[in-house]
């Protein structure tokens, strides 16, 4: 779909395809030259606007009122097309709505929520870290990033072991759904069927393990918190977002890590670094590149009048590596920079509810083997993983020497 809001005069113009192969593999180039552009600029070949710079891009993130997300987080205007799916109760909704939403979910995916899970996301951690420096050479996307947030996720939402084969399908579908109609979107929806028959069915509450994050999610409805209704969508949301992006998160962290031997050893030095390293690796290489807004109202931004019911799309990845905010080594990843404040989990009343769990899923397993791994190489050629809203890699061969 492509919407028609023709350029105000004098608005800076691109006309690279921001969702074609060239760009979702490696964005960087196009970043540069968004950036450079200006603060808005408009992107002819899907006709809509688009932010960069971090400036911009974090005031946009906090204005909810008027970049709005109810219009959907993705390039199809729900106030003119109908959503491929109902709507999401917390990524596409807007206050008032979403603060009753979110207030429960902060109280499901809370501090002492994430310390009952610290114990139990530890020992696979350590046993999956053990073997693959046993193995000496191992990919670090299908033998670790794909495998650790599926051996921990779906337990603590509480799923059966039944059918778990389609949580990594069902989010880049959902990924894939948020931009336009390109061939990644059309064959994930080909797919959909199946594997959105069975994500609605593990979010009924008899579907769902006691103490899991679904059953909290359940009970926040027995306690009048939320409804009935809102109930199943809120688990949805958790299976939707909870094992593609910290797959790409820990996937995107051990290959910019494998790319940076120094670094490497700085972490197996102090494997406590590993939040730190984290932080640094999702601002170098954002797992989540980019969300839709829609503007309320006609907003003027930098001196640029958008008008009102205009796609916007937000470069977080653009905005992470801008050198305006970052400096001028904005592009080197550096575990010993303080990254905090990026917008990799996005900014404002819509950041990352999910955060504690993939920082707590990364910290342990980054940590367990730096610990065990005196150094970590490339051992051939990555794949990326192409996908419209998502960066991150299908392979990356890597090579460890036990400590
Ligand atoms: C490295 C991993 C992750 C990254 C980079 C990430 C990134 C983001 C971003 C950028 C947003 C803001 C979306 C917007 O502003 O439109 C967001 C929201 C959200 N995330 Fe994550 N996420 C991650 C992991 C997770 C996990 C593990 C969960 C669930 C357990 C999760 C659940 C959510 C939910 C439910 C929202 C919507 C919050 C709201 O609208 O109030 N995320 N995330
Ligand atoms: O509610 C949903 O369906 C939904 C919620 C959040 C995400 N998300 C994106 C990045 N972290 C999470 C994706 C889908």
């Amino acid at each position: 779909m492509t919407v028609d809001s023709p350029p105000a005069t004098g608005v800076p113009t691109l006309d690279d395809d921001p969702f074609g192969t060239e760009v979702l593999s490696d964005p960087y180039d196009f970043h540069r030259r968004l950036r450079d552009a200006g603060p808005v600029v408009f992107l002819a070949r899907y006709g809509i606007y688009a932010m960069g710079r971090f400036e911009h891009v974090k005031a946009a993130l906090s204005d909810w009122a008027t970049f709005v997300s109810s219009r959907g987080a993705g390039i199809s205007d729900f106030a003119k097309e109908k959503p491929w799916r109902p709507p999401s109760l917390l990524l596409e909704a807007d206050p008032p709505d979403h603060t009753v939403v979110r207030t429960a979910m902060n109280g499901v995916i809370s501090p002492r929520s994430m310390r009952a899970l610290r114990e139990r996301f530890a020992a696979p951690a350590a046993e999956i870290a053990d073997r693959l420096v046993e193995q000496g050479t191992f990919d670090a996307v299908t033998d670790l990033a794909e495998v650790y947030p599926l051996r921990v996720f779906p337990d603590a939402v509480g799923l059966p072991e039944e059918g778990r084969e389609n949580l990594l399908p069902y989010g880049g579908l959902a990924f894939n759904a948020f931009g336009p109609d390109n061939e990644l979107r059309r064959t994930a929806l080909a797919a959909a069927a199946p594997v959105q028959a069975w994500v609605m069915e593990q979010c009924q509450r008899e579907n769902l393990a006691p103490g899991g994050f679904g059953a909290q999610i359940w009970a926040a409805a027995d306690r009048g918190e939320i409804s009935a209704e809102q109930a199943p969508m809120l688990v949805r949301s958790l299976l939707t977002a909870g094992v593609d992006t910290t797959v790409y998160g820990i996937g995107n962290t051990v290959y910019g890590l494998s790319r940076h031997p120094e670094q490497w050893a700085q972490l197996h030095a102090s494997p406590a670094k590993a939040k730190f390293a984290f932080d640094e690796a999702l601002r170098w290489e954002s797992p989540v590149q980019t969300f839709f807004r829609t503007t309320s109202r006609e907003v003027e931004v930098a001196g640029t009048t958008i008008p009102e019911g205009t796609k916007v799309l937000l470069f977080l990845g653009s905005a992470n590596r801008d050198p305006r905010h970052w400096g001028a080594d904005a592009e080197a990843l550096d575990i010993n920079r303080r990254a905090a404040g990026h917008v990799a989990f996005g900014m404002g009343v819509h950041q990352c509810v999910g955060q504690p769990v993939a920082r707590l899923e990364t910290e342990l397993v980054l940590s367990a083997l730096a610990e065990r791994a005196r150094s970590l190489e490339p051992a051939g050629e990555p794949a990326p993983k192409l996908n419209n809203t998502l960066k991150g890699w299908a392979s990356v061969p890597v090579r460890v020497t036990p400590a």
